[in-house]
């Protein structure tokens, strides 16, 4: 690390104590950038590291609401507004026990880039609270989602920060969200993303992310000539991501072997086929079980309290969530002969594991540029809410494929190592900062 990226990051360190996931979301960030802004003194004179770390705004905010005992429950809800450069602020609300300020930066920070890299003129936030919607019944979470947007519409719009789902929030929680704002506002407009089909929702967004992701692997592929077909892919998580990630690698004939929750993994040397997805489905989106489920049904192993890493595999897909994938998990990886590992979560792979990858030269792509279809496909839907138009699901997924192309493309103009070897991490945050960099220098000083 050099002297400007050490003395970067100590400052960081006491600017924003106690929270781990940010600092660490940073420095991957900062040990990319810092050596490419030393290069172009208009970034580094006019100091667009230091401001673009920083949130713009901030809303906390109580959440009372009351469950089905009559009882007042209290959680805390947030909004991160981080960067407005190119767009208003856009990004997922998160409802998971583990949700705190420094988590929702972290995802914030990451959303800056990962908006920039979609081409589409979108700033980044992130929100959500520490409220578990599991084991809630569906009155208690509308209560939750009435209350928690009777705070947030005020700092909300469809021209000035549009929230869409993320962990714990999927189109039930969207439905309650959007009800709730509508009957405040009295308007009916696209301020949330990842509405249903019939409300102003775009086709293929509850599909995005996952289908990005793998689109993004067909491109990582091609560069060596290779393609999904007969691959092994192990998988992580068994929520919206997981299941369109591993959809679509099953239609691309690829063999998904593992499929998880934050209880255990289930590994099915047979492979998950599309009768058992729709299985997985039903019993995640609609039963809301758990995934253990599944290895009694279809008679196969499952490991309670443990990741899917140790499956030796052609392709991992961390689908779950931060820090999910650690060295030890990247080792035993590397050496089961995987050989590409995309993030289709946020910043599941520990920075110790990514160096295994690095060194190994294993295909490694980041979140923020792998995952980014989700986004896109939510930019997207702001199309054609602002027409107010429908697309075709042809049309929507073609424009996905196209993105993630050019995400893709992005990656080797700025990652391309003196080796040849492509360094996505690199090449997705270069690529992602000049755009927002540019535009906060056009800007002035704000
Ligand atoms: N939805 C989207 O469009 C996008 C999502 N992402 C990222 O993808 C990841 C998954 O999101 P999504 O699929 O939407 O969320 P869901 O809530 O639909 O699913 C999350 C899955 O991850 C598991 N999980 C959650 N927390 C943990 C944990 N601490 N340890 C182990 N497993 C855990 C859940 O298990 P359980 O049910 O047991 O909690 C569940 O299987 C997140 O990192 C999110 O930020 C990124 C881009 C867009
Ligand atoms: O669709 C969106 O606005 C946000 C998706 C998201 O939260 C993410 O990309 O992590």
């Amino acid at each position: 690390m050099n002297e400007s990226i050490r003395h970067f990051i100590n400052n960081l360190k006491v600017r924003n104590p106690g929270e781990p996931e940010f600092l660490q979301a940073v420095t991957e960030v900062a040990t990319s950038i810092i050596p490419y802004i030393e290069s172009e003194p208009r970034y580094r004179n006019s100091r667009i590291l230091e401001r673009i770390v920083e949130p713009e705004r901030v809303v906390m905010f109580r959440v009372p609401w009351l469950d089905d005992k009559g009882e007042i429950q209290v959680n805390r809800g947030f909004r991160v507004q981080m960067n407005s450069a190119i767009g208003p602020y856009k990004g997922g609300l998160r409802f998971h026990p583990s949700v705190n300020l420094g988590v929702l930066k972290f995802l914030a920070f990451e959303q800056i880039f990962k908006n920039s890299l979609t081409g589409l003129p979108m700033g980044a936030g992130k929100g959500g609270s520490d409220f578990d919607p599991k084991g809630k019944s569906d009155n208690e979470v509308m209560k939750f989602c009435q209350s928690f947007m009777t705070e947030l519409y005020r700092h909300v719009g469809a021209d000035t920060d549009i929230p869409a789902g993320d962990i714990g929030v999927g189109g039930r929680e969207i439905g309650y969200l959007f009800g709730q704002y509508k009957r405040i506002t009295g308007a009916f407009n696209g301020v949330l993303t990842g509405k249903g089909n019939e409300w102003g929702g775009s086709l293929i967004r509850p599909e995005a992310t996952g289908y990005g992701l793998v689109y993004f692997v067909e491109e990582m592929l091609r560069t060596r000539e290779e393609s999904l077909l007969g691959k092994k892919v192990t998988i992580s998580g068994s929520g919206n991501v997981a299941q369109f990630a591993a959809e679509k690698c099953i239609e691309k004939g690829a063999k998904v072997l593992t499929i998880s929750d934050s209880e255990g993994f289930i590994y099915d040397p047979a492979g998950i086929d599309k009768e058992k997805l729709e299985y997985i489905k039903d019993l995640k989106n609609n039963t809301r079980g758990r995934i253990k489920k599944y290895a009694a049904k279809y008679h196969c192993e499952y490991f309670p309290g443990e990741r899917p890493w140790k499956i030796k595999c052609d392709i991992a897909l961390p689908n779950a969530t931060q820090n999910e994938l650690d060295v030890n998990d990247a080792r035993a990886l590397v050496k089961g002969g995987c050989s590409c590992v995309a993030e289709g979560a946020n910043m599941p792979c520990t920075p110790e594991a990514v160096a295994v990858f690095n060194k190994a030269q294993v295909f490694y792509a980041p979140g923020k540029a792998a995952n980014a279809g989700g986004v896109a496909v939510s930019g997207l839907e702001m199309s054609q809410n602002s027409q107010r138009y429908s697309w075709t699901r042809t049309k929507v997924d073609n424009k996905l494929k196209e993105i993630m192309h050019e995400i893709h493309a992005c990656c080797l103009k700025y990652g391309r190592m003196a080796d040849g070897h492509v360094n996505y991490e690199q090449g997705a945050n270069i690529s992602g900062f000049v755009k927002v960099a540019d535009a906060m220098l056009a800007q002035g000083v704000v």
